[in-house]
């Protein structure tokens, strides 16, 4: 039995349907990444789960009990919300410490509850501060502090690091996901970093226009994803994609030179497709076969990225280990390849993964 059950949810603000029948089930202590550009309906999930809003349509259970007639405070939910929501005239300490002394704890089962929490968020030395002497971020931890300190069964992270700055970020992306298992609570955590979603999640629900797209693990999601929008939202830098069609054998045309791709696309022959491959997939050699120009070498960290281009003017990128030893310098001339695994075909018109193997 899962522990968290959305069936068939719908909600519209007046004409705007923001989310139109989404189904998922989340096991208890799974942590589910909702992950979606701005605006897409994310937090709204959130409201209705939290019970601060009513869905138009649809069912939310948790432990299989219908949720429909439990008020807020009596579905074991902890929040934190991109807006903070602290208590103003309460320092960081007792906007932590409400919902232990909620539940009766000792003053020194409320002491080692908040520092632990504060500790780990690294928070411990601003609890004495109010909230508006707290930076935006030290606000934010404040607030998600308090959402882990309650232990509740079921968490909802709205965008929690959204306005943590970029170190802190990496060090939390690396931190939460112990944090959070820790806490052992079901989570359902927005982002729309798709980094995050990835160091986080067991899986990822993917939002788009009101439905989810693919819900998988980050590793399905980056190596099969279900249409070409989410193959663009998920890598750094993005999938190349190329729009073509297909030709004979399992080639493409691209920018009016013939290439070979994946021979499980072989019964494709004559679909308009876009044709994208990720960048570590472009494999780089110098024998014969398709040629391109570098035109720019670019050292990102542990990764160095090329822009490349064909002799018919189509440009891609490619991404190589920085420590490899066969990087090409800029104006070279190297052949490429594309590795099966990381090269995908859409259907030019919806937009969906045309399967290996299929037509
Ligand atoms: N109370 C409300 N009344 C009317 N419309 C609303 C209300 N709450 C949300 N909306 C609309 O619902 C849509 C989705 O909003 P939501 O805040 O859930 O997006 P989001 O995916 O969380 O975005 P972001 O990542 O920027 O926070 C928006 O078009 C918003 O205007």
């Amino acid at each position: 039995m899962p522990h968290l059950e959305l069936a068939s949810i719908s909600k519209s603000f007046k004409s705007n349907k923001v989310l139109d029948d989404i189904s998922l089930a989340a096991d208890a202590g799974e942590i589910v990444v909702i992950f979606g550009p701005s605006g897409t309906g994310k937090t709204v999930l959130l409201r209705l789960i939290a019970g601060v809003e009513e869905p138009t349509a649809g069912t939310i259970s948790i432990d299989d009990q219908d949720m429909a007639d439990v008020a807020p405070e009596h579905r074991d939910v902890g929040m934190a919300f991109q807006n903070f929501a602290l208590f103003p005239h309460f320092d960081a300490f007792e906007n932590i410490a409400t919902p232990l002394r909620a539940r009766a704890q000792s003053a020194a089962q409320i002491k080692e509850g908040v520092a632990r929490v504060a500790k780990l968020l690294k928070i411990d030395h601003v609890l004495s501060h109010a909230p508006r002497q707290l930076s935006n971020g030290q606000k934010q931890r404040t607030a998600l502090a308090r959402a882990l300190a309650s232990s509740p069964k079921l968490l909802l992270l709205d965008d929690p690091l959204r306005n943590v700055d970029a170190k802190l970020r990496f060090e939390m992306r690396l931190e939460l996901p112990r944090l959070l298992r820790e806490a052992k609570s079901t989570v359902l955590y927005v982002t729309q970093d798709y980094k995050e979603a990835m160091a986080l999640a067991d899986r990822i629900a993917v939002l788009a226009h009101g439905k989810f797209v693919q819900v998988a693990t980050p590793e399905e999601i980056y190596r099969h994803p279900a249409t070409v929008n989410v193959a663009r939202l998920f890598g750094d830098p993005t999938i190349n994609l190329v729009e073509t069609v297909v030709g004979e054998g399992a080639t493409i045309d691209l920018a009016g030179e013939t290439v070979e791709i994946d021979k499980a696309y072989a019964g494709l022959k004559g679909r308009s497709v876009t044709f994208g491959v990720r960048p570590e997939a472009v494999a780089l050699g110098d024998g014969a076969g398709l040629k391109a120009q570098v035109m720019a070498v670019t050292p990102l960290n542990e990764r160095t990225v090329l822009l490349l281009q064909t002799k018919g003017g189509a440009e891609l990128l490619a991404s190589l280990p920085s420590s490899s030893p066969a990087i090409p310098k800029a104006e070279s001339e190297v052949t490429i390849s594309f590795n099966p695994i990381g090269s995908h075909l859409f259907d030019r018109e919806t937009g969906a993964t045309h399967a290996k193997g299929r037509a």
